[in-house]
């Protein structure tokens, strides 16, 4: 009972070009960065797209012939979408009259929905009386209500300020642990994948450049999008032994042998900052310079370029001891026992 999806897209200038695959019961996070095509491939699974290759399957019916209408497709776009002239019950109610379920039926089961999503008590409001977070769950009670086989979320929480997201992320994660079809999330924010994905998509001008379970994504990064996202530095070159010549130029020791085409990474946290090159340190010591600070919570993220560049995370204790400013020269050390290397 997989979806299969190959996504062939032309907008434009624009090609998309993706397979996903997603299982019964499975929620899935398509990332990327603007413009990468994520609202393009949603789009093209709900059929408000036409596909210009490719398809859409699942059990070897084919999605992609079906009209809109007849696709077994629930959809919450960041906006909602919902309409302004109606009760919350009748918009729950709306998807299930227009595949011609009886009003009365219709209606007892939205409000079942908007129960099961909290909002019993709200049945009768429209939605301007509504906050985001309940407009939202309308949105969400109203995609589920027609129980579609795949439940596409566009941005879902993108429209919220940081307190309402954090109890909407909650909720939706206990609604998607329920659900039995497939999902699809699109979402730019790395903690909505993380926290409500069994496995990320991610997707860079129009193609998918990697994908797997989070804990995997975030440990393995591919792609400098990808590194940004799960904040490690990435870096990529021909490792020989337990050594890897970068790219770029430079060399980093590693804590096991490899052989051929590598990535590197390490997080900002193992990088430490010396005045002058430690003596007995640790084995990867490189000369940079400073150039961006910037504060994130307790922490200082330090921006360095040289033949090896690197992000460090350090206290400000370590800022204030450095007295670092940009344009200082110094050197940033990192233990090869931090380091992680994989085939390329
Ligand atoms: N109707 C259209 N006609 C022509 N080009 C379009 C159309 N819709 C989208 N595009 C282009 O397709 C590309 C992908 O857009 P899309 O909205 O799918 O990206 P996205 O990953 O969802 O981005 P964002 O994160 O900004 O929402 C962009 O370059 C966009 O400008």
């Amino acid at each position: 009972m997989t979806l299969d999806a190959r996504l062939v897209v032309s907008l434009g200038g624009f090609e998309l070009d993706a397979a996903l695959r997603i299982e019964r019961g499975e929620v899935v996070a398509l990332l990327g960065p603007n413009g990468a095509g994520k609202s393009t491939a949603l789009r093209a699974l709900a059929g408000l797209v036409p596909l210009a290759g490719g398809h859409v399957r699942v059990d070897g019916d084919a999605w992609d012939r079906l009209p809109v209408e007849r696709r077994p497709v629930g959809v919450v776009f960041q906006d909602y979408l919902l309409f302004r002239h109606m009760s919350a019950l009748e918009n729950v109610a709306f998807g299930l009259r227009s595949r011609g379920v009886r009003k009365a039926e219709a209606r007892a089961t939205a409000l079942g929905w908007l129960e099961r999503v909290g909002l019993g008590e709200h049945a009768a409001a429209r939605p301007g009386a509504l906050s985001g977070g309940q407009a939202q769950r309308v949105a969400l009670a109203r995609a589920l209500a027609t129980s579609p086989g795949l439940l596409l979320l566009d941005e879902p929480m993108a429209a919220m300020d940081a307190g309402t997201r954090l109890r909407v992320r909650a909720d939706l994660g206990e609604h998607l642990g329920g659900f039995r079809g497939r999902t699809l999330l699109v979402t730019h924010d790395p903690l909505d994948a993380m926290v409500l994905a069994d496995r990320l998509v991610v997707l860079e001008a129009g193609r998918v450049v990697q994908e797997g379970a989070p804990e995997e994504v975030a440990a393995r990064p591919r792609t400098d999008y990808v590194a940004a996202l799960v904040g490690l530095n990435l870096l990529r070159g021909t490792a020989r032994g337990d050594s890897v010549e970068l790219d770029g130029g430079g060399v980093v020791a590693i804590g096991e042998e490899l052989r051929g085409e590598v990535f590197v990474a390490f997080a900002p946290g193992s990088v430490g900052l010396y005045g002058e090159r430690p003596e007995d340190g640790p084995r990867n010591a490189w000369p940079v310079r400073v150039v961006g600070l910037e504060q994130q919570g307790h922490s200082t993220r330090v921006r360095l370029d040289g033949v090896v560049p690197v992000v460090a995370e350090v206290t400000a204790s370590v800022v204030a001891s450095l007295r670092l400013r940009p344009g200082d020269e110094l050197w940033a050390a990192v233990s090869a026992a931090e380091v992680v290397a994989y085939p390329a």
